[in-house]
């Protein structure tokens, strides 16, 4: 376990470096004295788009990848064409620095309301893939903007790909007391790469005879994340099913303000990156509405990424308390963010 952390930070665009502040406030007041934080700011986003049009450098992407972790706020604004900031710097990133397991832990928390009826037992896990499918550009546009335009995006599947997030999945699955892995694919429809995957699922699971293994179409994976969320315990699945489906959850566990993810390099031959699975909300930014506990679930993930698992539990702790206090009345971005600082430090 490091005594220092060299943590670079990307506070980003909209609410970006609004929870990002209150991220790192929690950050400090959790860490023990004899254990040193660094912090390296990165201001890359749309402004920076702005002044020079690059979004990330190879320079720079050099320079993060001697840090031991990448705190990121969000990225995206709507004054730069859609696309350039999340494929030119964020999925750059995951990318570059092959983030395979994207990590969403979805979670009721104590009193915490949920749109779902009765007082559901919401606790599963999704291992998303981070750096396949539809994700990885792999596509073009003929005769663009014409009434014949063509347009694809390839989804890429490969066995070494599939099998590490798989692999990933089950080892979690296998450390959970409910030891059940479900892999949601669209495998009726994209049989190609759904059969891949489902191969993979049986072949692997063969090795982990005490994990139980099922099946779900992404579309009834839907249906039952709101009818019946208890019967999820680690979901693997596909980039793009990752990313809608952890949108859902995100709603079902008391919102998108409190879902917290890591793009995790498990090898960690480079660092991994800690965000919430929120965007950068440009109709919230600067109002000082956005709930920064995604991000501080998010420092937490980070901590236990980097073996400082006493100090993940208690920002854990912290927000479980903070959440079960909540009474309804609207606090700002930066009272949430004093509120969790005050009680790790306590
Ligand atoms: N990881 C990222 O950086 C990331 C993730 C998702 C979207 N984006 C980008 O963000 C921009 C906006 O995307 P979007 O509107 O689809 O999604 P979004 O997540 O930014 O916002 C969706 C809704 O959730 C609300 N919301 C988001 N975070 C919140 C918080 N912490 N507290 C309270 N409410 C919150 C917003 O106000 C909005 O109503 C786009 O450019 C998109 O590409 C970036
Ligand atoms: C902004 C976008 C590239 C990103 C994704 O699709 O992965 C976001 O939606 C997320 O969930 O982190
Ligand atoms: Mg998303």
């Amino acid at each position: 376990m490091a005594r220092s952390i060299n943590l670079a930070v990307i506070p980003g665009d909209g609410i970006g470096p609004e929870v990002v502040a209150q991220g790192l406030k929690v950050l400090e007041a959790v860490l023990p004295a004899d254990i040193k934080v660094e912090t390296t700011r990165y201001d890359l986003g749309a402004k920076r788009w702005h002044e020079t049009g690059e979004t990330l450098t190879d320079a720079e992407l050099e320079r993060l990848r001697g840090h031991d972790a990448i705190l990121l706020g969000a990225i995206g604004d709507p004054t730069v064409p859609s696309g350039v900031l999340e494929r030119g710097l964020l999925l750059k990133l995951r990318f570059a620095f092959d983030h395979y397991i994207n990590l969403r832990p979805s979670r009721l928390f104590p009193n915490t309301a949920s749109p779902l009826a009765g007082d559901p037992e919401i606790d599963f896990v999704v291992v998303r893939e981070g750096t396949e499918g539809p994700y990885v550009g792999n596509g073009g546009s003929m005769r663009t903007g014409t009434p014949a335009e063509v347009a694809t995006e390839v989804s890429l599947n490969t066995a070494y790909g599939v099998e590490r997030v798989v692999r990933d999945a089950f080892e979690r699955a296998s450390a959970r007391p409910a030891r059940k892995l479900t892999l949601v694919h669209k495998n009726n429809v994209l049989v190609h790469a759904g059969h891949l995957w489902t191969r993979t699922v049986e072949r692997v699971g063969r090795e982990y005879p005490d994990v139980t293994t099922d099946y779900l179409h992404v579309d009834a994976a839907t249906i039952f994340m709101v009818t019946d969320p208890g019967r999820f315990d680690v979901i693997v699945t596909d980039n793009l099913f990752g990313d809608i489906l952890t949108d859902l959850a995100a709603a079902i566990t008391g919102g998108i303000g409190l879902a917290a993810s890591g793009n995790i390099n498990p090898g960690g031959e480079f660092p991994s990156m800690f965000e919430p699975v929120h965007g950068s909300a440009p109709d919230i930014a600067g109002t000082g509405k956005a709930d920064p506990t995604a991000t501080v679930l998010s420092v937490a993930l980070l901590l236990r990424h980097l073996g400082h698992e006493t100090e993940a539990v208690r920002i854990e702790e912290a927000v479980t308390a903070d959440l079960a206090e909540r009474d309804g009345t609207a606090r700002s971005t930066d009272a949430i963010g004093d509120a969790l600082a005050a009680r790790v430090a306590g």
